[in-house]
Formats: structure tokens, C-alpha cells, sequence
């Protein structure tokens, strides 16, 4: 995944030995630190950042218990403290609430269909990099969005939240990563498919930390995932032309799924994603991420510095893809826009206020 932890300052003469929390992006790999490029830091500035190496800790554990459970300074073993819930009050009974009124929900609706409509389908963003604009259909309504027509999409957004509750709570769940000095990135996270571990910037079979093995991913998001492919690729064959689209954005089989959640202060420094295998670099297979819940701010660029990145905002149900030349491109998320969640998917899988992420890749 991305490199989530710290970065090394993209003007800092000496790269910064820090990981990032997800994978490929923060000074993932020795390369990463070769090259100086940022070593993410999703919860500081480069300034703040001088810290030690990033370690996950397990979310209630306090840093002070990471008693050197592993060589690498990563943390110890499950503690037994509640995994984090994306969702509140998830587990205990039915919700209750009150019936909205007939003239809120239309009101709701209306407005989902005009954001809809106002959507252009597809934003080019540079080569490579395309975002699906509102992507991710609500589940209780027939969307008016072009590309849904086409390729008839059955991404659902309360789906793909309530599957990520199920799993976040489970063996291998949402954990916390932090750094050694006990500082935490501001995000929780999860892999499936593979783990990617923040210390050694690189994937497994096991999170080295508790042991726990990622669940896999399931089936039915590795459809979503081809399914924004395709939609990208027809949409794209407007700006490069038909025979140019696949070359741009190369097919791929994701086998490995990076969850991020970002709570109203969430963020993720600048970080490439270079910890996949060589030949899925080589080829630029894209990396394909889902925004669900609160709006953020993402930043990317050529360059590791935060003054020189484009912005562009992803809102619930974008869905993004960067690969091909832009596969390696810094990227981060600075500011979340608090509740800006759709409010019918915070009504319907009592989400905790935040962004959910999910990002694709194939090793
Ligand atoms: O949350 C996002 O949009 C970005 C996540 C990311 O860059 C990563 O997981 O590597
Ligand atoms: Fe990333």
C-alpha cells in the first residue's frame, strides 16, 4: 500500500528511515529511502515527524506496553482490547430511529440525483490518473449517472460499508499504527489479501505484530474493481482514443486490499506506493481506491512537497485510478470535510462520523 507513516521531508538532505503505514507509500522500501523520497507521515509535519521508526500498536494498547515484542520494534501481540468499529453501536441491537419524514427523504433524494447529474462522469486528471465521480451507487436508488447506465455497476455503498464492519472487528481487523516514540498516525487501517507491514515496508502472509492473517478479499469488491476499470476505460477512449485507454490505465486483479479509516482529524502524509512486486510497478498497474463517507482533500504530484501537489476532492462514492505513468506519483490526504457523508449512509450503517478508503492493488 501506500506508505502511511512518516515521510522524509522532500527537502531533507538525509531520507528518514520512517515507514508508512500502508505500504508503499512512506519510505516503504530501502529504494524509497534511496531515492529520498517521502516516508509518509499521516500524522505530522515534516517537521514534527523527526520520529523513529513507525510501528503498528494495536489500538488500545498503550505505547508504553510495547515492551520490544519484536526485534524490529514492532508491537506485541493482540492485548485483547476491543477491535475498532467503523460503525457505532454496530453490534448492539437494531438501531433505533425515527422515521424520517416523507418530505426529508425526498429532499435526500433529489439531492443525491442532481449531485449526480452534476457529476461529469469522469475527471481526467493527468495521464493515467482518472477519478470516477460518484462512482459507488446508493443502494436504495435508481441512479441517473451515465456511466451506471453503461456498465451498470452494482457497487453499493451501504454494502461495501457493512462488509468492512464485519471484517474490521474480526481477526486481522482495524488496528492503529503508531510510531516508537508512541506517537500514532491519524488513521486505523487494515489489509486483506496480504499484509502490509509499516516496518519492514513490505508484504506478507501474517501481520508479524498479533499474527493474524488478512481476511481475503471478498469476491464481490474484486468485481467492483474491474467494473470501475471498464467503466474508466470506455470513458477514457474520449480523451486518448480507444486504442490508447488500456495502455493508460493497464487491466489488473487486485490481491490485495489496503482499508484506511480517517476520523474528522484523519490524514496521510505524501507517500508513493512502491511496495508491490517490480513487474506490477513496471507495468503500472493502477491502483484503484474507493472513498466512502466524509469528503477529503487529496493531495498528488510528481514531487514529495506539499506546496507543489494539484488538489482534488474525493467524496463518498468516487472512485479513483492511478497507474500507467502515474502509478508512482506522490500522493497524501491533507483536510477531511466533516460531515459531508451522504447522510441517508450514516442513517443506514450508523458509520462513524470519518472517510472510509479502500485502496486496490495487484503484488
Ligand atoms: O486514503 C486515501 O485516499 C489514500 C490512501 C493511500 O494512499 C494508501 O493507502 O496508500
Ligand atoms: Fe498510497
Amino acid at each position: 500500500m501506500a506508505g502511511g507513516g512518516e515521510k522524509t521531508p522532500a527537502n531533507s538532505a538525509q531520507p528518514r528511515k520512517a515507514r508508512s503505514p500502508h505500504g508503499s507509500v512512506y519510505g516503504r522500501s530501502s529504494e524509497c529511502q534511496k531515492q529520498g523520497a517521502c516516508t509518509p507521515s499521516p500524522s505530522f509535519s515534516s517537521k514534527d515527524s523527526r520520529q523513529q521508526l513507525v510501528t503498528p500498536v494495536h489500538p488500545l494498547k498503550s505505547v508504553d506496553s510495547r515492551s520490544s515484542p519484536c526485534s524490529a520494534g514492532s508491537v506485541g501481540s493482540d492485548s485483547g482490547a476491543a477491535p475498532f468499529d467503523i460503525c457505532m453501536n454496530c453490534n448492539k441491537g437494531p438501531i433505533i430511529r425515527l422515521n424520517p419524514s416523507l418530505l426529508e427523504i425526498n429532499r435526500d433524494k433529489r439531492q443525491n440525483r442532481q449531485l449526480c447529474k452534476d457529476a461529469a462522469p469522469l475527471q481526467y486528471l493527468r495521464p493515467g490518473m482518472v477519478l470516477l465521480k460518484k462512482f459507488i451507487k446508493p443502494n436504495d436508488q435508481v441512479r441517473l449517472c451515465l456511466h451506471l447506465f453503461f456498465f451498470q455497476s452494482q457497487i453499493n455503498h451501504v454494502k461495501i460499508v457493512k462488509v468492512c464492519q464485519q471484517l474490521g472487528v474480526g481477526s486481522g481487523g482495524f488496528y492503529r499504527p503508531g510510531y516508537r516514540n508512541g506517537a500514532q498516525l491519524r488513521l486505523w487501517m487494515m489489509c486483506l489479501g496480504k499484509n502490509w507491514d509499516p516496518d519492514s515496508c513490505s508484504y506478507g502472509d501474517k501481520r508479524p505484530f498479533d499474527g493474524a492473517q488478512p481476511p481475503t478479499i471478498p469476491e464481490e469488491f474484486r468485481k467492483y474493481v474491474q467494473d470501475a476499470i471498464q467503466a474508466s476505460h470506455e470513458l477514457l477512449k474520449q480523451h486518448v482514443g480507444a486504442a490508447n485507454a488500456v495502455e493508460e490505465l493497464p487491466l489488473m486483479s487486485p490481491d490485495i486490499c489496503l482499508l484506511n479509516f480517517y476520523n474528522s482529524s484523519g490524514r496521510l502524509g505524501l507517500h508513493q506506493d512502491k511496495d508491490e512486486s517490480r513487474s506490477s510497478l513496471d507495468k503500472g498497474l493502477p491502483v484503484v481506491s474507493f472513498t466512502l463517507g466524509d469528503t477529503t482533500e487529496f493531495l498528488y504530484g510528481d514531487v514529495c512537497d506539499e506546496d507543489k501537489v494539484s488538489k482534488v476532492d474525493l467524496e463518498s462514492g468516487d472512485v479513483l485510478i492511478f497507474g500507467g505513468k502515474s502509478r508512482l506519483i506522490f500522493h497524501g490526504v491533507s483536510n477531511m470535510k466533516p460531515k459531508t457523508a451522504p447522510k441517508w449512509l450514516m442513517d443506514e450503517t450508523n458509520l462513524r462520523p470519518g472517510r472510509l478508503n479502500l485502496t486496490f492493488r495487484q503484488y
